[in-house]
């Protein structure tokens, strides 16, 4: 019951609540041929594409289906408890929610270099993934994947790049990949369509290390904690003025230096925080939108007044190229 790696040339382009429907309805069908009375394993982000894949199970096959989320530590504020939330709570599903955030910190600590930084978050990351899918191995029979059709053509069809990858030989499964052929937008349309709420279909790209790419050189605790405040004051912010889903990301970076200021009279040392907003159309080159003065001024007011160990706020006009979209 595998789909074809190739999207036929007459698919047409989900664009409706309408084609998005007929999809589900294609799909679960699909979905309940394929998997039976076989359970099924997900890494849940709640990223859209795998949010849109765990949903799409859910209603095929209920509870046969179980997701992993990995709360590493370095998600945004509030994220994981929106995947417990929507999955769990409304959706009923059989989540098993896994926080190590404190296997992840302790192997960061005092790594400053990025790559070795991203390396070992994504190593810890199938370590953790592992150890849960081998508790359920024996009762697993498929594993379900968020890869979508750019994931395929941009690995050359060879093989779906993707996605969990780097389990074990002895834990391989039948794969499930049932929105392989869609484009991120359609992805999107049906996930409105299956109920996913609108924060969660507009997800900005987030960088899998997550804010461990944005808490710059070897992270601390409180610097982390100061990046996830200050971080939600800027989206919270960019709601509020309408820009979210107009501007294509827009992120907190705070980099391991301090700067002084001055707090109640008495002279601080702390950290400053970047605002980096970019817009783009393929990553490839980037531009940084012109924001609103006053806007800018609010979130600035904002952090320097809520997030302890803040005390100076920029905006990073730089294009890409030559920077890049992150900052590590
Ligand atoms: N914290 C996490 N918990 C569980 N699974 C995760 C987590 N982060 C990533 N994954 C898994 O790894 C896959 C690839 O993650 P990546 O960050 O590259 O996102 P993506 O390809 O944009 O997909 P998504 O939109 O689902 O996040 C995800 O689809 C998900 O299956």
């Amino acid at each position: 019951m595998e789909l074809p790696s190739k999207r036929p040339d007459d698919m047409v382009r989900i664009t409706t609540p309408e084609l998005a429907q007929a999809f589900i309805d294609e799909q679960v069908a699909a979905l309940r041929e394929q998997v039976g009375d076989k359970n099924v394993l997900l890494a849940l982000s709640g990223g859209v594409d795998s949010s849109v894949v765990a949903a799409l199970l859910i209603k095929a096959v209920g509870r046969q289906l179980i997701c992993v989320h990995v709360n590493h530590g370095l998600m945004r504020a509030g994220e994981s408890e929106q995947v417990i939330d929507v999955f769990r709570n409304q959706m009923d599903a059989n989540l098993v929610y896994v926080d190590a955030t404190d296997r992840f910190l302790g192997l960061l600590e005092g790594v400053a270099e990025p790559e070795r930084k991203r390396k070992i978050i994504g190593a810890e990351f199938i370590r953790v993934f592992e150890e849960e899918a081998r508790k359920v191995a024996g009762d697993v029979s498929f594993l379900a994947q968020g890869t979508i059709y750019p994931d395929i053509v941009e690995s050359d069809g060879v093989k779906a790049h993707h996605n969990v990858g780097g389990l074990p030989e002895d834990l391989q499964f039948e794969l499930v990949e049932p929105v392989r052929l869609l484009y991120k937008d359609e992805v999107r349309v049906v996930g409105r369509e299956l109920g996913l709420p609108e924060s969660m279909v507009e997800r900005q790209p987030f960088p899998g290390p997550g804010l461990g790419v944005r808490c710059l050189g070897a992270i601390t605790r409180d610097r982390l904690e100061a990046l996830r405040a200050a971080d939600k004051i800027l989206r919270d912010e960019f709601d509020a003025a309408g820009l979210a889903g107009k501007v294509w990301q827009y992120f907190v970076v705070v980099p391991d230096m301090r700067a002084t200021g001055v707090r109640d009279g008495k002279r601080a040392y702390e950290w400053p925080a970047v605002v980096r907003a970019v817009n783009t159309v393929d990553a490839m080159t980037a531009t940084v939108p012109e924001l609103d003065w006053a806007l800018l001024k609010k979130i600035t007011d904002r952090i320097l007044a809520e997030v302890p160990g803040i005390c100076r706020v920029t905006y990073d006009l730089t294009p890409k190229p030559i920077g890049t979209i992150e900052w590590e």
